[in-house]
Parts: structure tokens; C-alpha cells; sequence
């Protein structure tokens, strides 16, 4: 744990050392007025007691009483601002590491379990340490501090008193052990319960259809279930090894006790006197509270652990190469004997191939053969393991990913627009563009011509992921987008296959404007749409099986034959009620 904290500090550079210099001033000082109560007590237990003492005694308990007071509101404060700031620069730091990090990363984390870190790691860190940083510094000083006191006084009972504290020690690592497996298991529950509700709410729409809303959505029940039965089983868990552990406590000072009574009543005479008794009896309670205070401060930091190791984690995540702005004259994209896998099983085995500049190239196979991943490799989506893929002859690898995503641009399947207007989202494709140029990409791709049905024409906002509009209206805004960026390299995916006649059309028509001049790479599975490609690879169990133009592969018989001669034979397929 206070590797994972050091860590933590080290790179947030927190400015933890003055709060902690305060607290550890202020521990002190709420042992102290039990240290002059000692020396009050002993100037009582005098022969002669002198009065003068007693009342600057007095006075000086009074001092410390209003300082300790004063003291603890300024380190308060002091504390919870170096915390903040610390947990502040976390966040920016976690937002520039998910930045930096490949794209690739966000496809194999799950998005909930990513957005938990930021969220509910950090501010369960924040929570824990803000209200437990205190307590464990100051009972660590404070003991310390009255300590010193028990040993000026009686070695002997002071050695027992202290003996207590590794004793509850072994007890609070023999329960970290086990709590930890226990943390981890609930820390896991309660990020799960985090990404189910997100999905929940992202596909409410589906599940009302089925009508597996509320308590019928079973996954969101089993987590729910599950973070409840986690609860319980770390409460059940750590509970009895931490009462034991301030049970510990308690036994220590009933020893303490009998020792110091036998030593009052011993057979040769008292071997220590009254005044020191009655100081063991009331140190002896004032220095094990804020230890109690502490171990139960320390079976929450453990828990806080979980997060900071979460935390740790990302940030140390490696961040995909840097690579350099370098910018290729040409735009053919080559794939020298790649090899790549997402986890262990490979899912493009040696594969070259060579898509020329300014011309139109199909993908095609069958479903998981690995065209989506070709295409997601060009984006520099992910790195590859083996080979090499180049642009223009310089390699992926050596081009930064910025430089990589102004050279492409990507109209998927499933598009994703901002909560805002079409015009903002069009203008992402470039930033800087005038709403002119705006409205000349709109026109291209065939937003125009249903802007007039919308209330506020181009400055109709579309709702959070574009749920405003209809399939075809967003695909026609993210091919607007990417006319704007103008990038040399198009990447499609499948744009056209989930679209009425109507839409598919007014797509058609805007991706010929997309395309003209471009070096385009489409991932089809209507044939239909690519049978005039400059050129067809056909994708294979991770492997390219034949490539050619339509009529070449036609007349080698092969895979895109067998395809194309059934979705001709398809096409003449209706759906209706057979004859009876
Ligand atoms: N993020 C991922 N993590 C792990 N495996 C993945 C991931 N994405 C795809 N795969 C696997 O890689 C293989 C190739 O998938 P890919 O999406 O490239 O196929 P595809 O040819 O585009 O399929 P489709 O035509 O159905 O879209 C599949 O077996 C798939 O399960």
C-alpha cells in the first residue's frame, strides 16, 4: 500500500510534506494536554505541591487546549486543499494518458471498467485518504509523543503498554492479506455494477422492446446481487480480525493494570507510586485511542489500495509509440507480411497486399475473416506484432498516430455523432472550416437535400449519439464530415448495408462525390456496389485467398465467384407468405 501511495505522490508531486508536517504537530499537540495533566498529577502526589507551578501547569494545559484548537483547523484545511489539488492533477493526468493511449486499448477494456478508474477510483481514493491521512499521522505521533512520557516514568510498564502495538499489528497484516482477495472481489463488483448500468442505459431502447426493463434485465440484477454479496462477504471478512485487533488493545491495559497494581503492592515495598499509577491509568486509555482509530483507518486505506493499484495501472499503461510527423508524398498502402493478434489467437496470418493510390480497392470474405482489422490497422487502431505496413513507403510505426488519422478518413457502419448541431458535428472533419465550406460538404453528401424537413435546418441539434436522426441522415453527416477533412486515404465500412432503397441511394451518390480522387479501401458485402472496383481482395481465415478485378475473379472460379453467383441468385428473393 504505501509502495502504490508513494508512487501516487511521486508522480501527482503532491505537496503532501507540510500538511503532513502539521498533522504530525497537531497529533502531538492533542497528546500533550494529557502529558501536563501527568505533571499536574505529579505535582499533587508532591510532599509540598507548590501552587505557582500548578497554575503556570494550568495556564499551559489552557495554551495548548486553544493552539491544538487553532492548529487543527489549519491543517484541516491545508490537508483537504493538498489533497484535492493531488487528486485534481490524478484526473488530468489519467485524461492525458487515455489520450495518449492506442485506440486499440478502448476496443479491449471494457468502457464502463475504464470510466470507473477515473470516476469512482479516484474519488474513492480522494474520499478515503482526505479522511484517513489525518487520523493515522497524528496516532502515530501521539503515541509517540505520550510514550516518551510512560517511559520516563515506568520503563517496565511502558515496555507492556507498547508491546500491545505489534501485537495488533500482526493481527491488521493478517487481515490485509485477507481482505485483499476480499477488495479486489468488491472493488470488481462495484465497476461492474458501474459498466452494467451504462449499457443498460445505452440499450434501454432494445431491452423495452423486449421488455426486459427493471429488475428483468438480468445482468444488471446479477451485478447488483453480486456487488451486495461482496459487500457482505469483506465486512464478514476483515470485521472479526479488526475487533480482535482492539480487543488487543483493551487485554494490553488490563495487564497493564494487574502489573502496575503488583508492583504498588510489592512484598518489599511499593516499586512504583500512586501519582505513576494513576498516570498509567489515564495515559494508558489516551494512548491506545487514536491507535484504535488508526487500525480502523488501516482496513480502509487497504481498501483504498484496490483503487490506487487500478489508478497505478492505467497510468502505466503503454502508451502507443510516438512515432514522427512525417508525411508521405504518396498514398499506397502496402502490407508486408503482417501478422497480428488482439489477445493470443492470431487473426491476420502473413498477409500482404497492396492497395494503389487513387483507386478504388474491395475487401471482401466472409464474416470474421479479418477486413475490419485490416481496415483498423491502417488507422494505426493497433500496432502490429509482426511486418510491416507502410503508406506511401514510410512505415505506420515510424509516423505518429496524429499524423496517421490526418491522412484517413473512416465512414463507419455505426456512426457516432456529438449531442450538438449537424453543422458542429460536420465540423469536426475540420475544425477551422467556414460555415460556407460547411454547407458545400452538406450539399455534396446529400445532407441538404433533408435539412429542410427539420426545424432548425443545419442548426438542429441531433441528440447525445444522434438518436434524433434516422441511420441513413447520420451516415450522410459522417460522409459530409469526412468530405470536409478532405484526407488523402478514405477507409469505408460497409456504409450502405442496413439502408432502405432511398437512403442507399443518396449515400451512393455522396460517396462517389467522397471518393473521386482519393485512395479508397471499401469493405463490402454487397458485391453489387464493387463490382467496378479497380480492384477485389478477397479475405480468408486472416489471409488473402485471391485478388483481381470483378471479371478476373470471375473467372477464376473460386470464393468471390461462389459469392457472387448467390447473391445474384438472391437477389431475386422476396419475402412474403407462401402459398398454402
Ligand atoms: N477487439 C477485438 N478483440 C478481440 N478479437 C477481435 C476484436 N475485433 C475482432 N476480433 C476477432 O477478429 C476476427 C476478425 O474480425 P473482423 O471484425 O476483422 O472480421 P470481419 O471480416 O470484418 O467480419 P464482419 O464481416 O463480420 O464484420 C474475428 O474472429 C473477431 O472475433
Amino acid at each position: 500500500m504505501l509502495k502504490n501511495l508513494l508512487y501516487l505522490i511521486k508522480t501527482t508531486q503532491a505537496e503532501l510534506a507540510p500538511p503532513a508536517l502539521g498533522e504530525m504537530l497537531h497529533g502531538m499537540l492533542l497528546a500533550a494536554p494529557t502529558g501536563m495533566l501527568l505533571l499536574i498529577i505529579w505535582e499533587l502526589f508532591r510532599e509540598h505541591p507548590d501552587p505557582n507551578r500548578l497554575w503556570l501547569q494550568v495556564i499551559a494545559l489552557a495554551v495548548m487546549l486553544v493552539l491544538q484548537l487553532w492548529l487543527a483547523g489549519k491543517v484541516m484545511v491545508k490537508t483537504n486543499a493538498a489533497i484535492l489539488t493531488m487528486t485534481a492533477k490524478l484526473r488530468l493526468m489519467l485524461g492525458d494518458k487515455l489520450h495518449k493511449l492506442s485506440l486499440g486499448y478502448y476496443k479491449l477494456r471494457d468502457p464502463g471498467d475504464l470510466a470507473s478508474v477515473v470516476l469512482q477510483d479516484v474519488s474513492n481514493f480522494e474520499a478515503i485518504f482526505k479522511e484517513h491521512f489525518q487520523s493515522l499521522i497524528g496516532a502515530v505521533f501521539g503515541t509517540l509523543f505520550l510514550s516518551v512520557f510512560l517511559f520516563i516514568m515506568d520503563w517496565k510498564l511502558a515496555l507492556l503498554m507498547i508491546t500491545a502495538i505489534p501485537c495488533a499489528f500482526l493481527l491488521m497484516l493478517i487481515s490485509t492479506k485477507i481482505s485483499q482477495k476480499f477488495s479486489l472481489r468488491h472493488v470488481a463488483s462495484r465497476n461492474e455494477t458501474g459498466s452494467k448500468f451504462i449499457e443498460y442505459i445505452l440499450g434501454v431502447q432494445h431491452l423495452k422492446a423486449f421488455n426486459l426493463t427493471g429488475s428483468r434485465f438480468s445482468s444488471l440484477k446479477t451485478a447488483f446481487d453480486d456487488l451486495r454479496q461482496n459487500s457482505v462477504k469483506l465486512e464478514a471478512a476483515v470485521g472479526p480480525l479488526v475487533i480482535t485487533a482492539l480487543v488487543v488493545f483493551e487485554l494490553f491495559f488490563l495487564l497493564m493494570v494487574y502489573a502496575a497494581l503488583s508492583r504498588l503492592n510489592h512484598s518489599g515495598g511499593p516499586l512504583i507510586s500512586i501519582s505513576v499509577f494513576i498516570a498509567f491509568l489515564i495515559v494508558g486509555y489516551r494512548l491506545y485511542a487514536p491507535l484504535q482509530l488508526a487500525m480502523g483507518s488501516y482496513a480502509i486505506l487497504n481498501y483504498m489500495n484496490v483503487s490506487v493499484e487500478r489508478i497505478r495501472q492505467l497510468l502505466e499503461a503503454p502508451p502507443q509509440d510516438k512515432g514522427k510527423d512525417l508525411r508521405p508524398e504518396k498514398h499506397e498502402i502496402v502490407f508486408d507480411d503482417v501478422t497480428f493478434a488482439y489477445t493470443e489467437r492470431k487473426v491476420l496470418k502473413n498477409v500482404s497486399l497492396s492497395i494503389p493510390e487513387k483507386a478504388l480497392t474491395a475487401l471482401v470474405g466472409p464474416s470474421g475473416s479479418g477486413k475490419t482489422t485490416i481496415a483498423n490497422l491502417i488507422a494505426r487502431f493497433w500496432d502490429v506484432q509482426k511486418g510491416d505496413i507502410t503508406i506511401g513507403g514510410i512505415s505506420l510505426k515510424d509516423m505518429s498516430p496524429k499524423t496517421v488519422y490526418s491522412l484517413i478518413s473512416q465512414v463507419f457502419q455505426d456512426v457516432y455523432l456529438f449531442d450538438d448541431t449537424i453543422l458542429n458535428n460536420i465540423k469536426i472533419g475540420k475544425p477551422e472550416a467556414s460555415e460556407a465550406e460547411i454547407m458545400r460538404a452538406a450539399e455534396k453528401a446529400q445532407v441538404t437535400e433533408f435539412l429542410g424537413a427539420l426545424e432548425n435546418g443545419i442548426h438542429t441539434k441531433v441528440g447525445e449519439g444522434g438518436q434524433k436522426l434516422s441511420g441513413g441522415q447520420k451516415q450522410r453527416i459522417s460522409i459530409a464530415r469526412a468530405m470536409l477533412k478532405d484526407a488523402p486515404i478514405i477507409l469505408l465500412d460497409e456504409a450502405t448495408a442496413a439502408l432502405d432503397p432511398e437512403n442507399e441511394i443518396h449515400i451512393q451518390l455522396a460517396i462517389q462525390e467522397l471518393v473521386k480522387k482519393k485512395t479508397v479501401l471499401v469493405i463490402a458485402h454487397k458485391l453489387q456496389t464493387i463490382r467496378n472496383a479497380d480492384n477485389i481482395i478477397v479475405v480468408q481465415d486472416g489471409g488473402v485467398s485471391e485478388a483481381g478485378t470483378h471479371p478476373e475473379l470471375l473467372e477464376k472460379k473460386g470464393l468471390y465467384a461462389q459469392y457472387w453467383n448467390t447473391q445474384q441468385s438472391s437477389n431475386g428473393w422476396k419475402i412474403g407468405v407462401a402459398a398454402s
